[in-house]
């Protein structure tokens, strides 16, 4: 029989201060993702909250969204729809602008990913300030998918990023104050 592995998934996550600007305390997610046991365990809190509820679509956001979002799209055994920032999707694609703690972009979708109806999960590692996802909700709904919920590894809460997200629910592995 396998031995269960209790691990705080907490400690797993670095905290860098000052990067990418001063001011900013980083969660990197990397040495979370480098271990097995802790990318496992996140991988599978995901799965047993979707895998009831029907999803059609995973949609993963630019970069550290497709890590966790694709392993949930194949567990599911759907989907997976890539949200890229600006100039990387090769055919006809809808955008929208944001701004995020440290800086602003823009999202692009491919038209044809998602299908009027679709019922979908919005994946991402980091919840900041809620600019980046509340972007990619907007080109979902925009599309006529159904956004079931957005899902976090990590949600700041100081930054009060679901306050943008209305009529949107909000799921998060791990909270992170801002000291
Ligand atoms: O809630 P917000 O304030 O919008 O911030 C959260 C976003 O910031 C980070 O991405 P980043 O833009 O740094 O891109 P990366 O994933 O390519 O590193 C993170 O992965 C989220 O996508
Ligand atoms: N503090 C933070 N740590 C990691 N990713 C982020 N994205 C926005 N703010 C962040």
């Amino acid at each position: 029989m396998n031995k269960q592995i209790v691990l705080d998934l907490r400690e797993t996550v670095r905290t860098v201060p000052g990067w990418p600007i001063e001011g900013v305390l980083f969660r990197d997610l990397t040495t979370l993702m480098k271990d097995p046991h802790a990318l496992r365990m996140s991988c599978d809190i995901l799965f047993e909250r979707y895998k009831e509820k029907k999803i059609d679509k995973v949609v993963g956001i630019d970069a550290r969204g497709f890590v966790f979002g694709a392993v949930l799209a194949y567990k599911l055994g759907v989907g997976f729809v890539p949200v890229r920032k600006k100039g990387k999707l090769p055919y006809e694609t809808l955008e929208k602008s944001y701004d995020l703690e440290y800086g602003s972009g823009t999202l692009e979708v491919h038209r044809d990913a998602i299908s009027a109806g679709d019922k979908v999960v919005v994946v991402d590692d980091l919840i900041a300030t809620g600019g980046t996802v509340s972007a990619t909700v907007g080109l979902v709904r925009e599309l006529g998918g159904e956004v079931i919920e957005c899902s976090f590894l990590i949600e700041l809460p100081d930054l009060k990023g679901r306050e943008k997200l209305v009529g949107c629910p909000v799921f998060a592995v791990m909270e992170f104050d801002g000291e």
